[in-house]
């Protein structure tokens, strides 16, 4: 089935500490953001791509997007302050009302086949994310003090993609917005609606270009998939 995604690439890239969006550093000599539009580019069930981006940003993204023969951006709109604000604002500008992945512009390494099982989810059960299972154990801490440890057989990293069907993406934004809620991701916002949100295995190299040491397991990454195409 076709999709719209929603990249939202409007952030500041704070933990990275660049001097500028971290989207626009290169990885083998390709800006972050090229890689992760590429993958959608490259995949003939994407239908349409839509960008989050910065207003003072927008054209020098254009420019790449040319540079690079990127055609399927069918709307750039202006990002807001929160991420979910920019997702938000790339909703209201999708074309299509079916259904709609948002994912991290930041996250380059995604595999066409999680995307693929993603949106197969969404338009069976309406919502789905993909994940992968905790590896390390994890506890809530206050003050330095461990308060209590999470049975990790239930735990799982939740990433993006995340695959919606459009009205109950555009309720859970429209309703987080009109109650003020904010949260980390757009499964947070379906999940209080009532909605059950499946999960998608994914794989654990799907990371997000975050802090400096991700632009070396990048470096690694696409040098092991370079190696493994030969
Ligand atoms: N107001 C924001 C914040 C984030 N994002 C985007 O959401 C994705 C995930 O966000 P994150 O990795 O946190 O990026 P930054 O917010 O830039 O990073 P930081 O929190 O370190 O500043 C990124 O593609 C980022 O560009 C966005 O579109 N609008
Ligand atoms: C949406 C997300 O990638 C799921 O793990 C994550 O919550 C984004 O967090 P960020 O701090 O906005 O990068």
């Amino acid at each position: 089935m076709a999709y719209t995604v929603i990249l939202p690439a409007a952030g500041s890239g704070k933990r990275m500490g660049a001097e500028h969006n971290k989207l626009f550093i290169e990885l083998k000599n390709i800006p972050v953001l090229i890689h992760t539009l590429r993958v959608f580019e490259r995949d003939p069930q994407c239908a349409h791509i839509v960008l989050a981006v910065k207003k003072d940003e927008q054209s020098y993204i254009e420019q790449l997007l040319l540079q690079y023969s990127i055609q399927k951006v069918a709307a750039i709109t202006e990002g807001g302050a929160e991420r979910q604000h920019s997702v938000y604002a790339g909703l209201k500008a999708s074309p299509s009302k079916e259904v709609v992945l948002v994912h991290d512009a930041a996250r380059p390494f995604i595999h066409q086949d999680v995307i693929h099982r993603l949106v197969q989810a969404a338009e069976k059960f309406g919502a789905a994310v993909a994940a992968v299972r905790a590896k390390d154990t994890m506890k809530k801490v206050q003050n330095g003090i461990i308060q209590e440890t999470v049975e990790r057989e239930s735990l799982w990293i939740i990433q993006t993609p995340q695959a919606f069907q459009y009205n109950i993406l555009e309720k859970a934004e429209r309703m987080a917005e009109l109650e003020s809620f904010l949260g980390t991701d757009e499964a947070m916002l379906v999940e209080r609606q009532g909605e059950k949100v499946h999960i998608v295995e994914s794989t654990y190299d799907n990371v997000k270009v975050t802090t400096q040491e991700d632009l070396l397991f990048g470096e690694v990454i696409l040098n092991k998939r370079k190696q493994e195409e030969q």
